[in-house]
């Protein structure tokens, strides 16, 4: 292997019991116009789970598949973007304690909202090739968006949030794929959609009792019109796309899964099925709406639910894609080399 090959060595993901739409709609949590709209199925709801141990599940877990010992790691990062139960604490520490508990490789926390996990994919990748003697990175996700300070129906209408844990391992030596391209864009100029005109705090909640994401970006787009902003996120879209698919010396026609953001179906269409032209077939749609956005893991979860389910298997390639208020889109191509032996039909 050259030196800058890095590979997909286990993936993982830890969800709690799934709530089905009609439970829900029955128990008062989610109005029927909102269940028609997004067309989610069921939402994976923690009870008495909480974000960190969420992660720290599925990083276990990940580990025992790929056979990594907490030695071979030379750096986890743990991304989140919601309340992980304390108030000033290190939950990246919680997880390094309770999967890899003699590690003494530095625990990071990564914070880059929705597209959390795919920047600390980025940067696990420049930890890695940054120092030949560095051999793996571990990728953990966690959230659990619970109130009262979020509605996971309500708090930001078009996308239905749940709770769990992800995680990758990436290494130097052979996975089950190779992470061929990764590339980045960022539109700062879009920062205020999840901040609209609320003044600044000094403490969480100060301005609102639940998050309401609405609000802000009705604000926002005040100044901004949506279609400005519509055009923007897909112009910035089309780019990382394009960026990726260069690096990586493929087409997108040589895409074999589109690994889309947890969506309601209106948000997954206009933002991303119609601009890229992709059928919903080559997605995970099918998978994302029984479970829900899962804050920054979803490209993870996803990648974890095409290959344990045997759906990706040797020679596919997979666009992995993530997008995040601030707003930064990621795209990750990956070329699947084998199955592995947890994967259904290995
Ligand atoms: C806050 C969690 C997070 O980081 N989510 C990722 C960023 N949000 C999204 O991508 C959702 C889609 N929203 C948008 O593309 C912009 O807000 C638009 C372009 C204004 C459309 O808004 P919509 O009409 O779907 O509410």
């Amino acid at each position: 292997m050259a030196g800058d090959e890095l590979y997909v060595v286990a993936s993982a993901t830890w969800l709690p019991q799934r709530m089905s739409i009609e439970d829900a709609i029955a128990a008062g949590m989610c109005d029927q116009r909102t269940a028609m709209a997004t067309g989610v199925s069921s939402v994976a709801i923690a009870g008495s789970e909480h974000a960190p141990e969420m992660a720290a599940r599925a990083a276990e877990s990940a580990m025992r598949r790929g056979g990594v010992q907490p030695d071979d790691v030379d750096v986890l990062l743990h991304a989140s973007f919601y309340y992980q139960g304390h108030d000033l604490w290190a939950p990246a520490s919680y997880v390094q304690r309770r999967a890899m508990s003699t590690a003494t490789c530095p625990a990071i926390s990564v914070g880059q909202v929705s597209n959390g996990g795919m920047a600390a994919l980025e940067l696990a990748r420049a930890y890695l090739l940054a120092d030949t003697t560095r051999s793996a990175a571990l990728i953990t996700t966690g959230d659990k968006f619970c109130p009262p300070g979020f509605d996971r129906f309500r708090s930001d209408p078009g996308t239905v949030y749940a709770d769990g844990g992800t995680a990758v391992v990436l290494g130097r030596t052979m996975g089950f794929a190779r992470l061929l391209s990764l590339a980045s864009v960022s539109a700062p100029d879009l920062e205020g959609m999840h901040r609209g005109d609320d003044p600044f705090g000094a403490a969480p909640f100060s301005h609102r009792s639940t998050v309401d994401l609405d609000a802000c970006k009705n604000a926002f787009l005040a100044g901004y019109t949506a279609s400005m902003a519509t055009a923007r996120v897909r112009s910035s879209l089309r780019q990382v796309v394009k960026q990726a698919l260069a690096a990586a010396e493929v087409t997108q026609a040589d895409i074999d899964w589109f690994v889309v953001p947890h969506l309601g179906s209106r948000r997954l269409r206009t933002g991303y099925l119609g601009p890229l032209g992709i059928d919903e077939e080559r997605t995970t749609w099918d998978y994302s709406r029984a479970v829900g956005h899962l804050g920054a893991g979803d490209p993870f979860a996803g990648l974890d639910h095409l290959v344990a389910s045997g759906r990706a298997g040797p020679g596919d390639h997979l666009m992995l894609l993530g997008v995040g208020a601030g707003f930064t889109w990621s795209a990750a191509i990956i070329r699947i080399i084998d199955r592995p032996t947890w994967a259904r039909g290995s």
